[in-house]
């Protein structure tokens, strides 16, 4: 529902609006619970508005500048929207109460995180934090905005450690900043201080030398207070204050040095906090950069646009290197005299690759890891419970185009479970080799995840280990000269069934599709992943993709990709992701079959057109494959087609003959 606006939603002033954001509210929507910060310039209370919980903040207004201030400040505060900015979601700007009103973020902010919990993050996660919000300023730097107060205490967490950065009373537009800093300069002058003299002590230890040395302050004081706080992340120490930090100091300052000797070294003698060590695991690619957002020159540090663009290829680079050192061995097909020595061999070296045996070695190497334990023998298992009898059929066929890219695997009685069933669709796009790789190593991970995963961890943890195999694998190959070419990158879709007595798993990554025929009518089981729509649209732009539209349609990337979701695309990664999106339903009578196809399939054919097809066709799963197989090419698709069907109940002998 959200709050009532109340028209005109303006200020007492008129000069902050917003069509999104109430700016003054009825008292019964909103209640102050208990302080939780109180800082130089206002308290910061939890609340409740709407029934959500929120933290509202109230400024300590005494003077005509201190509410010339608020406006400001709001009027900022209503212009910004992004993820990595605490959500202004509504204010109060009329007398006799001036608050904010924001989302509420329940893992405090991160100087309490890092010294009060001593939270101790892996350096993936420095990693994503400081990519967040690295974003978040390059978004606050593109509307002219500089934020002037970067620090721990300014980065809130919220449950899952996603920050999001707060507090934008210093906050300044970029043109204005000129003249912000004269003033500054002016009011330094005064013994008690002004406003900015206030905050310039909380925040010293995060402040360029340029604003200690009242020179102009720039945008890029923002990237040295950025640099300060990611290595305060990575070190768990507060700059300064670490024995190794008075050591370096002691040259200039005594152990205990006053603010005025800080001041004075960091300005004139270059003393920065200790950077993390390398031992510590962070890449030197990340020290590297902290180095250079804290350089004594403004305009030696890198801009925002840069260090997301560094911070995104260090993560990629950090994720590479886990991912070889996960997987046991090296290739094995290239032992000795295998390795092509001609480099004009490299197509046919290429296409030589037996991808399907590929996936076989893995799965072979991973069922040896398999424990012996039973299979999701927790879930029921009652006889009065309703047991689906199965039959199963497939039809494959490569269409009007001139090689097949798709593959498929039937794997009913898994393991010689007889209730345990499992069949897969894997449709390949820049060659075949990441289906032909999935269909064999995928249904290898899943036994061997079975024993002691629930049955959606283990399709989700498949997908997730059969995409990174493949990319291991082709990397592997790529780093032995020539075997594969440096910008080959294929990739599959995915659908998988699961079938654990009567509880039906689907779990899907693409475009393949599953639909369930239920009392003579189909539901669609899965949701294709294309950039067509919105929700993976925005999904894959929140991970860092880009989608545009090309030709005739939303792709993804320079690859222009339909899909959104695959195994493989390694130049994609992590936008297009392997995670599936899993469906589970539980069987009952009323269920008749499953179908599961290809897109060359569902291009053509609608949910309802499968089912009015295979009402006028003899109830044989092989049988219906082939027909909805044949009668799509009929109609015109152009690409390989594959359809799996698998009956749910037995079919009755005059329904058979029809
Ligand atoms: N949306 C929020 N959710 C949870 N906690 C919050 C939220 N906003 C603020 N806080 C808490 O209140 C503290 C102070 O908030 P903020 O920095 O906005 O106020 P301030 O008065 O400007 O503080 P100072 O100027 O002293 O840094 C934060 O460090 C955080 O611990
Ligand atoms: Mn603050
Ligand atoms: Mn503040």
């Amino acid at each position: 529902m959200g709050v009532q606006i109340l028209e005109p939603n303006t200020c007492i002033r008129g000069c902050c609006s917003s069509k999104t954001i109430p700016l003054h509210l009825p008292a019964s929507s909103y209640t102050l619970l208990s302080p939780i910060a109180r800082g130089s310039e206002s308290v910061v209370y939890e609340g409740i508005l709407d029934g959500k919980r929120v933290a509202v903040k109230k400024p300590i207004l005494s003077t005509s500048e201190d509410l010339d201030k608020f406006h400001k400040e709001l009027q900022m505060l209503c212009k910004l929207d992004h993820p990595g900015i605490a959500t202004l979601v509504a204010a109060h700007a009329r007398p006799p109460n001036y608050m904010f009103f924001f989302q509420f973020y329940e893992s405090r902010n991160l100087a309490e995180q890092l010294h009060v919990e001593e939270w101790n993050p892996g350096i993936d996660q420095v990693l994503k934090i400081a990519f967040q919000l690295a974003q978040a300023l390059q978004y606050l730097h593109s509307l002219g905005i500089a934020h002037r107060d970067v620090k721990p205490a300014n980065i809130l967490l919220d449950r899952n450690y996603y920050p999001h950065l707060a507090d934008f009373g210093l906050a300044e537009y970029k043109k204005d900043l000129r003249k912000i800093s004269i003033e500054n300069w002016k009011s330094s002058g005064k013994p008690t201080g002004g406003f900015h003299k206030k905050n310039m002590v909380g925040t010293l230890l995060y402040m360029a030398p340029e604003i200690l040395k009242k020179d102009i302050h720039t945008e890029k004081s923002d990237v040295y207070s950025f640099g300060i706080s990611i290595n305060e992340l990575l070190t768990g120490v507060v700059p300064y204050t670490d024995l190794r930090a008075e050591a370096q100091a002691h040259t200039v300052l005594e152990m205990r040095y006053t603010e005025q000797q800080l001041t004075a070294a960091v300005v004139s003698e270059g003393l920065r906090p200790v950077l993390a060590d390398p031992e510590s695991g962070a890449p030197t690619s990340l020290l590297s950069l902290i180095e250079r957002c804290w350089n004594a020159d403004p305009e030696s540090r890198p801009s925002f646009e840069n260090i997301v663009m560094e911070l995104d290829s260090i993560m990629e680079h950090a994720k590479k290197e886990k991912e070889v050192e996960n997987i046991p061995g090296v290739p094995y097909i290239f032992l000795g005299d295998q390795l092509p020595s001609d480099v004009s061999n490299i197509r046919t070296y290429q296409e030589s690759i037996n991808w399907f045996t590929q996936g076989e070695q893995l799965a072979k190497r991973t069922s040896l890891s398999a424990s012996s334990a039973r299979m999701w023998a927790d879930l029921s298992n009652n006889s009065l419970e309703y047991h689906p009898i199965l039959s199963w059929g497939s039809f494959a066929t490569c269409g009007r185009r001139e090689t097949m890219e798709d593959t498929h695997f039937l794997m009913p009685q898994m393991c010689g479970e007889k209730d345990i069933h499992i069949f897969g669709i894997f449709d390949g796009h820049r060659g075949a080799a990441a289906a032909e790789f999935s269909a064999r190593a995928l249904p290898g991970f899943l036994q061997t995840l079975g024993s002691t995963n629930s049955p959606s961890d283990a399709l989700l943890e498949a997908f997730v280990k059969t995409d990174i195999a493949f990319r291991n694998e082709l990397l592997a190959l790529r780093n032995i000269k020539g075997a594969v070419q440096k910008d080959w990158h294929p990739g599959c879709t995915a659908v998988v069934a699961l079938i654990v007595r009567n509880h039906l798993f689907v779990a899907n990554a693409g475009d393949c599709r599953t639909i369930l025929c239920r009392g003579g009518h189909p539901f669609a089981l899965s949701k294709d992943h294309i950039a067509s729509s919105l929700e993976e649209r925005e999904r894959v732009i929140s991970a860092g993709g880009q989608v545009k539209w090309q030709v005739d349609t939303w792709r993804v990337g320079p690859a222009a990709l339909q899909v959104t979701r695959s195994i493989g695309d390694d130049d994609l990664k992590p936008a297009v992701t392997a995670e599936p999106e899993i469906t589970k339903i539980n069987l009952s009578p009323e269920d008749e079959y499953l179908v599961m196809a290809s897109d060359g399939l569902w291009d053509v054919m609608s949910n309802e057109d499968v089912v009015s097809i295979i009402r006028d066709t003899v109830k044989e799963p092989g049988m219906c494959s082939k027909r909805l197989a044949t009668e799509a090419a009929e109609r015109g698709s152009k690409d390989n087609i594959t359809v799996i069907v698998v009956f749910l109940r037995p079919v009755s002998t005059a329904e058979r003959i029809y």
